[in-house]
């Protein structure tokens, strides 16, 4: 069954995409989980506290990102997907690329190393990639009253993972779908309605 992931820098609108997404698989009658990254199981929850919140290495922070991703599929995505259900995952290994990569400047070469030994070759179906302007997404974290381990980064940074987000749409055009995400949220949903209709 499908797997289906959301990307896009903080701020881009995915968590807000999420529920309506969720609830549009299930008006056809299918067991749908949702689920997301960091985190997704009880030592992936435990991960992300710290990603979030500690200072580490930055190849410490990758290792970290792939063990919870480890566990992620072993107690929630693998088994949903056998048992027939759609996964819709709230980030997955693009981020990985686009944060670690592109924001924090590990090689690619390292992260597919990972890419292959805890996914074994499985991908998304779908990847919603929601693109926004850096000063579009500042704006809307602005309001929030704290701010994590990387919504605290520049713009610079942000502007380096988008840079990755979209280079890696255009890398893999068979299961990326980016959407417009400065838009009123009925323009992105028109938007995204064929898309999921077509999965
Ligand atoms: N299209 C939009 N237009 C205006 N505000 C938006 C839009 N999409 C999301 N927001 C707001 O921006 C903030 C960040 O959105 P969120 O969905 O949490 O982003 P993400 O999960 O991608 O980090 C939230 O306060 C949300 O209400
Ligand atoms: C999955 C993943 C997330 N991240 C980062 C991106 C986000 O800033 C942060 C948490 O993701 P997210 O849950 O999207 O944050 P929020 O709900 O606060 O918007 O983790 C990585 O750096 N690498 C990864 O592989």
């Amino acid at each position: 069954m499908p797997f289906i992931t959301l990307e896009g820098i903080d701020g881009a609108g995915k968590s807000t995409h999420l529920p309506w997404l969720a609830d549009k698989l299930r008006a056809r009658g299918v067991e749908v989980v949702v689920t997301r990254e960091p985190g997704g199981t009880p030592l992936g929850e435990k991960l992300r506290e710290l990603l979030l919140a500690e200072p580490m290495h930055v190849e410490t922070e990758a290792l970290l990102m792939f063990a919870a991703r480890r566990e992620h599929l072993d107690c929630v995505i693998l088994p949903a997907l056998r048992r027939g259900a759609y996964v819709i995952s709230d980030r997955f290994t693009d981020a990985s690329f686009a944060y670690q990569c592109g924001g924090r400047g590990i090689a690619e070469s390292r992260l597919r190393i990972l890419e292959d030994w805890v996914q074994d070759g499985l991908q998304p179906d779908l990847t919603l990639l929601f693109d926004v302007e850096v000063a579009v997404a500042g704006k809307r974290l602005a309001t929030n009253a704290s701010l994590d381990r990387f919504e605290q980064q520049q713009q610079d940074f942000f502007e380096r993972v988008r840079a990755m987000y979209l280079q890696r749409a255009g890398q893999f055009p068979a299961r990326f779908r980016v959407v417009r995400s400065e838009r009123s949220l009925d323009e992105i949903r028109d938007d995204l309605e064929p898309i999921i209709a077509a999965i």
